[in-house]
């Protein structure tokens, strides 16, 4: 028979109910216990969910308050010595509060201490807590959690195969701290630590163990892939099987080892290498199970239930009940449940499947290829082919308009029409700036005020016009202390915006929002991706009237603020039926509609950010090149439509940019703002080594923390800029946007700003 299985369920909640009652613990509107209580029915319901849709194992393991990675962090009792866990550690049981004060900072109990650095989970849009290791760091068996929760599923009755984040993708992902040394030399000491944990998860009667190993499709040195072997040589000891999984991509140059690991079984993610599959098989132990990740993970569109039977035919004839299947990684990276979006027009409703429809989706194949099928398998096979042949037909996805204008792209069109220089002086004649001329980046405060309008505004509690004088007060404000502190370049505030990303897809055509497609980012905190299901366009301006409206309120140049091309496609889930590159041209035409719309309207600067440019990099270097390439062009795409004296600006953040340094000068953007301040103005080298010909605001003050930068300091900083980058093509400006700060934080830090740049004048002038 074909197991079935999953690598992972969301934990939110499908209401979110994981984030709030985390944030009402971190509040203290609730005590530790009902936090507990709520983890508890969450691992319930979702381990529920697997088993009665017919999956052979419920993924334990997976569940976490914060971050799956932390949680392994903690097992391990990599706990940093500020976080004075030494008790805990002694005890062998870490505390929640621990882990909460690794990741926040603080916690209801314990005193705050710096929290661990947060980054990208692979090319997703989740953040994990990166492990912080020094040399000769010692590890120890040091949290109960995992096993608890495998025993809390067998009281359950379910069959348990639990998923753990593997000891070489831990490592992978953690980062020297201090001196620099190899993280290798740390390796035996971490199995010997996921041995003792293997041999009790055996002891508890587990069978199974997933290790996941996603470093395995990256570009690993040759020692981390020798280090692979050793590692797996030492665990297959533990009286357990192992399924080493892999996902995110192909394992390209690991593909021999990770077939040749002493494991009994490995995954693999057959949507995003599905011409790798014959391959494995081939390289498969006569004995290991392999199991197939088919369903996409990363994406909600519905699986073609026929194609894949058709396809996976074969493998099935080969592997005979050594073929396991699963979505293609863990479901922590879409929405929770379709079954809750009522406000979805049926059609586009048929096309899509969240984590919970993906279970159903992975057991009707596993039937329909052990010829087992049910009546409710062939009525899903049926209803697939009936929204699949839809989709492909519909008018909603493919309009001619937008496919001619695409067809109908010049080269030209990707370029504007003189050289830096030149705009330059074009620019400086129309908006006679000082040196050093002062900006944000865009977004003000996001008050419980205006996010209380937008919401009446939702329910339908508050009307258009009443929500939309509100939002006209809002910028008033806002444009009147941007006065006030004597800035140089006002913005609007971006308040009549819930998301930079969101905002632009609820006025584009081709585009869709979900009521509680919520996925988590970061710890309690959670996006709403909208679907691009069609060709996209833009059936009327989206930020004009805003921008107009800031305008006539200064006689400053008012930078109009759009998001750019890039973010809005990496930020949403994309269509699966054309490259995404043709999506994001379609974009960019959008906005570049929406740019030439802006000047037409008098707005003589113009940001498009692209914060997300960056982390849309393929897992594998050498496919950097190519997304570049269009991803630079699509940026270009919706800037050039404008005159030489119309200045475009963009922002980028989250991200280091050392390594994509030629990509940002090749947007040709006439201004950069970027996050450089937490790095002491380090990223300044790169621009220097690459001799960047444009405009730079490297940020001054980190937006993320409450304190408020001295001016000595700030200044300090644009010295260093200044050593690097010539005065008048710098910029002060703030790292990124100030939505999630206080007035009472921003006022000040902009006044001290606003003083530093007075101060450089003075002498740089
Ligand atoms: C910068 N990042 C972004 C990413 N993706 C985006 N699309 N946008 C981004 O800005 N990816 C990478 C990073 C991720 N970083 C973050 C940072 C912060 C959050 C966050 O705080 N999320 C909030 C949700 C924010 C939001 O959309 N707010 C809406 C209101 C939402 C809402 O429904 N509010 C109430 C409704 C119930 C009621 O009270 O009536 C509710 O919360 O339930 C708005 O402002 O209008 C979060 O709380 O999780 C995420 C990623
Ligand atoms: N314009 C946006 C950029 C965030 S990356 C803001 O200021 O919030
Ligand atoms: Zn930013």
């Amino acid at each position: 028979m074909t197991v079935s299985h999953i690598l992972g369920y969301p934990r939110i909640g499908a209401q979110r109910e994981l984030k709030k009652a985390t944030e009402a613990y971190w509040k203290g509107d609730q005590d530790r216990e009902a936090l507990e209580y709520v983890g508890r029915d969450l691992r319930a319901r979702h381990w529920a969910a697997q088993r009665h849709a017919g999956l052979d194992w419920v993924s334990v393991g997976d569940f976490a308050f914060y971050d799956q990675v932390l949680n392994v962090s903690a097992l391990l009792g990599a706990v940093p010595e500020r976080f004075a866990a030494q008790q805990e550690l002694a005890a062998g049981d870490v505390s929640l509060d621990t882990t909460f004060r690794m990741a926040r900072g603080r916690a209801p109990s314990g005193t705050p201490a710096a929290a661990c650095e947060m980054t990208k989970y692979f090319d997703t849009n989740y953040h994990y807590l990166v492990p912080e290791l020094h040399e000769h760091q010692r590890f120890q068996l040091a949290s109960t959690r995992l096993f608890d929760e495998v025993d809390e599923a067998h009281q359950a009755g379910h069959s348990v195969k639990v998923t753990l984040t593997g000891p070489l993708t831990w490592l992978w992902l953690g980062k020297e701290k201090g001196q620099a040394f190899d993280r290798l030399t740390l390796l035996e000491e971490v199995v010997e630590v996921y041995g003792e944990v293997l041999n009790r998860l055996a002891a508890q009667g587990v069978e199974w163990v997933q290790l996941d190993e996603p470093a395995l499709v990256q570009d690993l040195p040759l020692a981390w892939q020798q280090a692979y072997e050793r590692a797996y040589h030492r665990l297959q000891a533990a009286p357990l099987k192992l399924m080493v999984a892999t996902y995110f991509g192909g394992l390209g140059d690991n593909l021999s080892l990770a077939t040749r690991l002493p494991v009994a079984g490995l995954h693999v993610d057959a949507v995003r290498a599905a011409d790798e599959l014959t391959h494995v098989i081939d390289r498969l132990g006569p004995h290991q199970v392999l199991s197939v990740g088919l369903v996409d993970g990363r994406n909600i569109w519905r699986a073609d239930l026929a194609a894949l039977w058709e396809r996976f035919m074969s493998v099935k004839v080969r592997l005979g009940n050594r073929l396991w299947l699963a979505p293609s990684c863990s479901l922590l990276h879409v929405p929770v449940d379709l079954a809750l979006e009522s406000d979805l027009d049926n059609q586009l409703k048929s096309w899509l499947a969240f984590a919970r429809q993906k279970l159903d989706e992975v057991v009707s194949l596993s039937r329909l290829l052990d010829n087992r099928a049910t009546a409710e398998d062939e009525t899903r096979l049926d209803a697939a082919t009936r929204a699949l042949d839809e989709r492909r037909d519909s008018e909603r996805t493919c309009r001619k308009t937008v496919r001619a204008r695409l067809a109908a792209i010049q080269l030209a069109d990707s370029a504007r029409s003189s050289a830096y220089a030149q705009r330059a002086l074009a620019q400086r004649r129309k908006l006679d700036l000082p040196l050093f001329p002062t900006t944000t980046i865009g977004s003000f405060p996001q008050t419980q005020d205006i996010r209380a309008a937008r919401r009446a505004f939702k329910a339908k509690t508050l009307g258009r016009e009443a929500y939309e004088a509100r939002m006209r007060e809002e910028i008033a404000y806002s444009v009147a202390r941007q006065e006030a502190l004597e800035l140089d370049i006002p913005v609007h505030g971006e308040a009549e915006r819930n998301d930079m990303v969101e905002y632009f897809g609820e006025r584009l055509e081709g585009f869709a929002f979900t009521r509680f497609g919520w996925v988590q980012s970061y710890g309690s905190r959670c996006v709403k991706p909208p679907v691009i299901y069609g060709d996209v366009s833009r059936p009327a301006p989206m930020t004009v009237r805003w921008s107009e409206y800031a305008q006539t309120l200064t006689d400053k140049p008012m930078k109009g603020m759009l998001t750019g091309p890039v973010t809005i496609l990496h930020w949403s889930f994309v269509r699966d039926d054309q490259p995404r590159e043709t999506t994001c041209r379609q974009i960019a035409l959008a906005l570049r509609d929406e740019v030439v719309d802006l000047e037409r309207a008098g707005i003589s600067i113009i940001q498009i950010d692209e914060p997300a440019l960056r982390e849309g990099l393929p897992l594998r270097q050498g496919q950097w090149q190519a997304y570049l390439n269009w991803a630079v062009e699509c940026f270009k795409l919706s800037a050039s439509g404008v005159r030489d004296e119309t200045q475009i600006h963009t922002h980028m953040c989250y991200s280091e940019f050392n390594d994509i340094i030629g990509a940002i000068a090749a947007l040709d953007a006439d201004v950069i703002t970027i996050e450089t301040s937490r790095s002491d103005m380090e990223l300044l080298a790169a621009f220097q080594d690459f001799a960047y010909p444009n405009e730079i605001g490297p940020g001054v003050y980190d937006i993320h923390t409450p304190n408020i930068p001295e001016v000595a300091w700030m200044v300090q900083l644009m010295e260093k800029a200044l050593e690097k980058i010539p005065a008048e093509r710098l910029w002060v400006n703030p790292d990124c946007g100030l939505k999630t700060r206080h007035w009472e934080e921003v006022e000040p830090a902009l006044a001290n700003m606003v003083e530093a740049a007075k101060v450089l004048r003075k002498r740089y002038a």
